[in-house]
């Protein structure tokens, strides 16, 4: 069973893998209903490990499979569920991930999103699922209002392909700008699919904030989000901006060793270790505001953790953002970063508080850089929202 992937970053990926996955159970995403359960149960749609497929387990109802897996239909109609998903806001794209589902994998798709009042949705057992149990009179009538409310589609009936590992990955743009609460997620006519990930960017609505409360703008529930990294080769930098403490390594941000460390490490003459080389990522803040506290937890890293950290600020335009996207972020020029938090040892498996920022004027974009590599689990940015000048 594969548990410590590397993020590999290819040209051909769709750039909207690079951002939030709203519905991740993770963040609090959650099945509300699902028409069959029989095979594998939805919720597993949303887990955040990658699918495993172990080939001799089986339960008492078919072949064990990591992901959501419905009967194979002999009535008339289709399968689909409700998704509410854990941070809503604007959604960019989609992976339906079907790995290990070959013979048996959903053909067709499509996704429609709705945006819901969280009042009055609640969570019913499948209505097909394994113990037989009916709807009661009541779900039966709000599961038919789930149906008739206004869904919007996002991705309209689409051939997906098999799960063997080249095909797996079926990636769908969007591009609606609306702010979206809840996903459904419609097979045709049944089958498995292993992962859905929704990938975009929490939209927080920020006129119930008074400008004296302090917010963690940089995490993913304010909108926040990673806009570009030197590297991501063991957990990508968006893990920085998750909720609550990081559960494992995987859950955090973690880069390769750099291959141009000298052979050997020394010390200069005023005895400070000589580490050269840095890693660095870049997050967007949900919302400008002037930056107060950090919180940078090593939580995990302890053979791993980077030597230093350095934290620095800019006000960046969309359309600088989107040129130094463009760029790689080689350069960052014409951007005018200030520090935060000047270079600052850091120590294995350890949540640090600093409270003397060097800044005190509003921002919108924050850079991370480590030095020389390594991995943290978590950066918290707190701040009071603050309008440019
Ligand atoms: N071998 C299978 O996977 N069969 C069936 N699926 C499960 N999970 O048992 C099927 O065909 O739908």
């Amino acid at each position: 069973m594969a548990t410590h992937r590397a993020v590999q970053k290819s040209s051909a990926d769709p750039h909207f893998l690079q951002l939030n996955n709203l519905a991740c159970e993770s963040v609090g995403g959650k099945v509300l209903f699902a028409t069959d359960d029989w095979f594998a149960p939805a919720h597993n749609l949303l887990k955040r490990d990658a699918a495993t497929f172990i080939p001799n387990a089986f339960t008492d109802f078919g072949k064990w499979m990591d992901g959501w897996e419905t009967r194979r239909k002999r009535i008339p109609g289709h399968d689909w569920c409700i998704i509410q998903l854990g941070v809503s806001g604007v959604i960019h794209g989609f992976d339906v991930d079907t790995s290990f589902f070959t013979g048996n994998y959903a053909p067709s798709i499509s996704i429609q999103a709705a945006c819901l009042s969280q009042d009055g949705i609640p969570e019913f057992p499948a209505q097909g699922d394994r113990t037989g149990t009916a709807a009661s009179e009541e779900e039966f009538q709000a599961i038919q209002k789930l149906q008739s409310d206004s869904w919007v589609e996002l991705v309209s009936i689409a051939a997906l392909k098999p799960g063997y590992v080249e095909t797996c990955h079926n990636y769908f743009p969007v591009s609606s700008q609306q702010r979206w609460t809840h996903i459904r997620l419609n097979l045709y006519p049944d089958g498995g699919i292993a992962r859905l990930k929704v990938y975009g960017i929490g939209e927080r609505d920020w006129s119930a904030v008074s400008p004296n409360e302090k917010v963690d703008l940089a995490s993913l529930v304010n909108g926040g989000v990673c806009v570009g990294f030197s590297d991501a080769h063991f957990g990508h930098p968006r893990n920085l901006i998750g909720l609550g403490r990081a559960i494992n390594m995987g859950d955090g941000w973690e880069t390769a060793r750099r291959l141009d460390r000298p052979p050997v490490l020394t010390v200069d003459d005023k005895g400070v270790l000589q580490v050269p080389g840095s890693e660095w990522s870049v997050f967007r803040l949900g919302h400008p505001g002037v930056i107060t506290h950090i919180e940078i937890d090593t939580n995990h890293f302890k053979g791993n953790f980077p030597d230093s950290c350095t934290i620095e600020a800019c006000v960046m335009t969309p359309e600088e953002e989107k040129e130094n996207i463009s760029m790689r972020w080689k350069t960052n020029q014409g951007l005018e970063w200030k520090i935060l938090l000047p270079t600052t040892k850091l120590k294995a498996h350890h949540l640090h508080f600093f409270s003397a920022i060097e800044l005190a004027e509003a921002v919108t974009h924050v850079r991370l850089t480590i030095a020389p590599d390594g991995g943290i689990s978590r950066m918290r940015l707190w701040a009071y929202l603050h309008s440019l000048p």
